[in-house]
Formats: C-alpha cells, structure tokens, sequence
C-alpha cells in the first residue's frame, strides 16, 4: 500500500477508545460489535472466556460505512493512567458500566466523570454504557442517571453525549451504540474540518 493512501486511511479511520473499570465488559462489547459487524458470521467467539485485558486489544471493521479502529483498554487500576495517551487520536469514547457491581460503582462513577469532565475531550462524542442490564440487580438508567448528577450538570448540555443500557452477553444495545457513536464521530468530525477551514479563510 502506498505511503500516501496509507495515511489517508489512518486519517479517515474513526478510532473508539473503550475504558471503565476491570471486569465491566469493554472486551465483550468490542467482541460482541466486530462479531455483529461480521454479519454474525464470528460464531465460535466464546463470551465469558475472556482474560482481563493487559494493556490494550485493537478491534478493526467497517461500521456504518466508516472504517473504524477500536481500543479496548485494560480497566485494572495499573493500566489508567495509560487511557489518556489515546484519547488525543480518539474520536470518540465508549464508557462501560457494570451496572451491577455495586462495590466498582463509586470507582467506576470517579473515572467516568473525570473523563466526562476533562476540558481537552469536550469535543469528543462520549457515551456511557450501562452493561450488564440481563443481570437481575443491574441498576435502571433512571438510577445511573440520577447517581451520576447527569440529570442538568453543565457539561451534559454543551457536549454529545448519550447513555445506554445494554449487555454485552446477549448483544443487546450494542449495535445502537455504536451506531450513534460512529455517527456522532463522523458529525463531530466534519464540524472541525468546516470550522478549521472558516478560520483558515479568515487568517487568509
Ligand atoms: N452477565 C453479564 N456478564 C457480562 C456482560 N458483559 C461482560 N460480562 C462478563 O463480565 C466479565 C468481564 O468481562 P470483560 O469483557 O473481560 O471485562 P473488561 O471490562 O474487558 O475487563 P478488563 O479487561 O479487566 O478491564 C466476564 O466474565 C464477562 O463474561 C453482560 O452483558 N452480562
Ligand atoms: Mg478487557
């Protein structure tokens, strides 16, 4: 492949960046897209095998027309701090939730809101996903909502952002989310090029 092209494509590729806590279900929801996007023809995947991350696992296929690359991060506390080397080629994030751990749930509420929070991504597309909804004690979109000041915070209004409730397991929600993700990193994306361009005629 030429160099040139090469790069083209790493620039038109849409990267999603999966983080949460460890044992929140990140690695299944990547397997679960890539099995979907397969046309479900990935059927050997065994869900529940998985080890816990170390480090990152990449994901690569084409959703919705876009090619997208996706970064499933480690959730162990040790591999954090490496979220945010990643975030700067990301166009959008995929927060997981275990909706039904509730000895992670303030850890995991801490993370998010520092993510959700942090002025350098406030123009990323960010979603959160409450995983797990097949578990009987998984908390209700109303109680994450209310749980995590969703409901009015400032930074909810002045950015893309939805919530979502799923489970990776049995594939639920999974292919809606990453189909507003994609679509709203696209969006996001052809605002900034327009707006680079304004400035540019207005510097020229
Ligand atoms: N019941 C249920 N279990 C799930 C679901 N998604 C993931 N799990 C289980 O949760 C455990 C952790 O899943 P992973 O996908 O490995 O979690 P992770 O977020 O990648 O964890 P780290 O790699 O340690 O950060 C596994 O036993 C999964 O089978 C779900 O939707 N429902
Ligand atoms: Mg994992």
């Amino acid at each position: 492949m030429g160099a040139l092209f090469s790069k083209f494509l790493k620039k038109n590729t849409i990267r999603i960046v999966l983080v949460g806590v460890e044992n929140a279900g990140k690695t299944s929801t990547m397997m679960r897209v890539l099995q979907i996007m397969s046309g479900n023809k990935k059927d050997d995947i065994n869900f529940g095998s998985f080890p816990s991350t170390i480090g990152l696992n990449r994901g690569e296929c084409n959703m919705f027309g876009r090619k997208c690359m996706l970064l499933d991060m480690g959730g162990q506390a040790s591999f954090r701090m490496s979220w945010g080397d990643h975030f700067t080629q990301a166009r959008a994030v995929l927060f997981v939730l275990d909706g039904a751990d509730m000895e992670k749930y303030d850890e995991a509420k801490e993370e998010f809101l520092r993510i959700a929070m942090d002025p350098d991504l406030a123009d990323m597309p960010l979603m959160l996903f409450i995983n797990k909804s097949d578990l009987l004690d998984c908390a209700s979109f109303e109680q994450v909502v209310h749980d995590f000041g969703l409901d009015g915070a400032a930074w909810v209004s002045h950015r893309q952002f939805r919530v979502m409730r799923g489970s990776a397991l049995e594939g639920d929600g999974v292919f809606s989310l990453f189909r507003w993700l994609v679509t709203a990193a696209a969006k996001a994306h052809t605002k900034h090029k327009q707006e680079t361009g304004d400035r540019a005629r207005i510097l020229s």
